[in-house]
Parts: structure tokens; C-alpha cells; sequence
């Protein structure tokens, strides 16, 4: 099954929590007539995305809005990609990516490892780590199509993250994200394209749709990026969906034209004191076709 269809769900999030699963839910609906095998919902679907949000809306996991879409996801029989939720844990709220096999059962879930806080004067503040606790492990899934990796929107930044996934075997990494009006415009596509190229993998991002009332105002323009860099699928600002077409025989092809896999000089990218520590250096660099 090399060939798959992807689709990624760019939904308004309003201040219902109720309503906002109950929209993410026809949305999965929606994508899966379409012919989608794995769906994915945009970074805080159940809740405005603000600090002051995230412990008011957070729940356990399961709680009542996974639980709808571990329902949606064995309704429909598809992969649901759970965007994220604030979850919470003991005294802790994280912001968690829960997944879905076609079964309906929970095969994994990912914690925001990189939280949101930077300092742009004028422009953009922000500080997830004022409510919000980091995850502390990567996250990937099998699926009889491929191998999918997980982050969070500012996890895209980190460039290691990406090649880890690549190295243990990912042919495509999933970002739910809700980057801003600052650093959407610049950064967002650019960001997807580096690490589909780097990586030579597929890269799809779900974002909430642009609300120019909301606090937080969300840049939109979710999209899938192939192993070549080229944007296949993209949306504006509005809610819709994304879908596109995954061949992996593409990927496949790329990878051997352009043997980067084969090619890197990982004896001379690792610092004297991982070499050291070969268990720690296989971790890092391990390469799995
Ligand atoms: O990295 C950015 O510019 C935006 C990140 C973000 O909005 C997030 O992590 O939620």
C-alpha cells in the first residue's frame, strides 16, 4: 500500500468546546468519504489556543474529546491524527496529539516537546511554558501505509527531531500547528519545505483557521510538502480541507536519485563526547531504510 490519501483539517476553533469537537468530528466525516486514510486536526482543536485557555479547557486522556474521536476514527475507519488537546495529567497540562488507529483504539500519543515561548517586540509574546508542561519523548506510529512521525508546531523548528524520525524509518512527519500572523508568513512554508528536504519525507500541517477576533489570530495555510520540496496541496486562510495524493514510490525514487541517506558523513556530525557513547550516538543516527 504505497500509495495513500492524506488529508489535513483546517477548522475554525471557537470558544465551545463542545461545538469545536462536534465540528472536528464532521470534518473526519467529511475527509474520510473523500477517500482519506489518515486525517489530522489542527493544534488545540477543542480550545481557544492561549495560556489562560489551556487549563480551563484540559482533560484527561481518554476524556470526552478523544473519546470522539476514537469513535470517528472506528466509524469512519481511518487514522485520526488528534491535533492536539491540553491534557491533563496529575497537577500537569501538556499539549497532546492523541492517535487513532481505524479501530478506534489509542496507538500513541505525542506531547509538545518544544513549548512556544519566544519574545518578538512588537510583535508576538508568548509563553505556552506558563501553564504548560513539555513532553519528553518522540513520537511515531506504523500504519499499513507508512511510517508516520509527530510534533507540534513548534516542534517543526527543530531540525534534529525531523532526522530522527527520518533515520528510525518515517516517510512522513505530521505538524498540527497554529503559527501566528509574525512568524507564519515568514517561517511556516519554509519550515515545512527544510524539513521534507532535509529528510527527503512528505510533510503535512494542520492549522486552526485564521479568526481575526481570537487573541491568538492563527496564519492558516495548512498544506503538504513532498520529499522534493514541492508544496503538492495547500489551503488560504479559511476552513477547509487539505488532501493529497501520497506515493511513496515518488519518495523512493527521490531517495535514490539523490542518495543523501547513503551519503552522510555521520563520523564527522557527532560531538567526541557522543562518540563516546555509542548507545547514544545509534539512537541519534541509526538509519533504517
Ligand atoms: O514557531 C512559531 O513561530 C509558532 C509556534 C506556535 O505557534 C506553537 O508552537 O504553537
Amino acid at each position: 500500500m504505497s500509495k495513500f490519501k492524506l488529508a489535513m483539517i483546517q477548522m475554525a476553533v471557537g470558544m465551545s468546546k463542545t461545538d469545536n469537537v462536534a465540528k472536528a468530528v464532521k470534518f473526519i466525516s467529511e475527509a474520510s468519504s473523500a477517500g482519506a486514510n489518515i486525517i489530522t486536526l489542527p493544534e488545540c482543536f477543542n480550545s481557544p489556543y492561549g495560556t489562560k485557555f489551556f487549563p480551563e479547557y484540559a482533560e484527561p486522556i481518554p476524556g470526552p474529546s478523544t473519546q470522539a474521536l476514537s469513535e470517528a476514527a472506528k466509524k469512519n475507519n481511518v487514522y485520526v491524527v488528534g491535533g492536539s488537546i491540553p491534557e491533563k495529567d496529575g497537577d500537569k497540562v501538556y499539549n497532546t496529539c492523541a492517535i487513532y488507529n481505524p479501530s478506534g483504539e489509542l496507538i500513541a500519543k505525542h506531547r509538545k516537546v518544544h513549548l512556544f515561548d519566544i519574545d518578538v517586540p512588537g510583535k508576538i509574546t508568548f509563553k505556552e511554558s506558563e501553564t504548560l508542561s513539555p513532553g519528553d519523548q518522540f513520537t511515531m506510529f506504523k500504519t499499513p501505509f507508512c511510517t508516520v512521525g509527530v510534533g507540534i508546531c513548534y516542534d517543526i523548528r527543530f531540525a534534529e527531531m525531523a532526522q530522527i524520525y527520518a533515520n528510525k524509518g518515517c516517510q512522513l512527519i505530521v505538524y498540527p500547528g497554529a503559527f501566528n500572523m509574525t512568524t507564519g508568513p515568514k517561517h511556516w512554508a519554509t519550515l515545512q519545505r527544510g524539513r521534507a528536504l532535509d529528510n527527503q519525507v512528505y510533510v503535512g500541517t494542520a492549522s486552526p483557521a485564521r479568526d481575526t477576533e481570537a487573541g491568538y489570530i492563527a496564519w492558516g495555510q495548512s498544506m503538504v510538502v513532498d520529499p522534493w520540496g514541492d508544496v503538492i496541496s495547500e489551503t488560504d486562510e479559511k476552513e477547509s480541507i487539505v488532501y493529497a495524493d501520497i506515493d511513496l514510490g515518488k519518495l523512493e525514487e527521490m531517495r535514490k536519485m539523490i542518495p543523501l541517506r547513503q551519503q552522510k558523513r555521520h563520523d564527522l556530525y557527532v560531538p567526541p563526547s557522543l562518540n563516546e557513547n555509542k548507545e547514544r550516538r545509534g539512537d541519534l543516527y541509526e538509519i533504517n531504510p
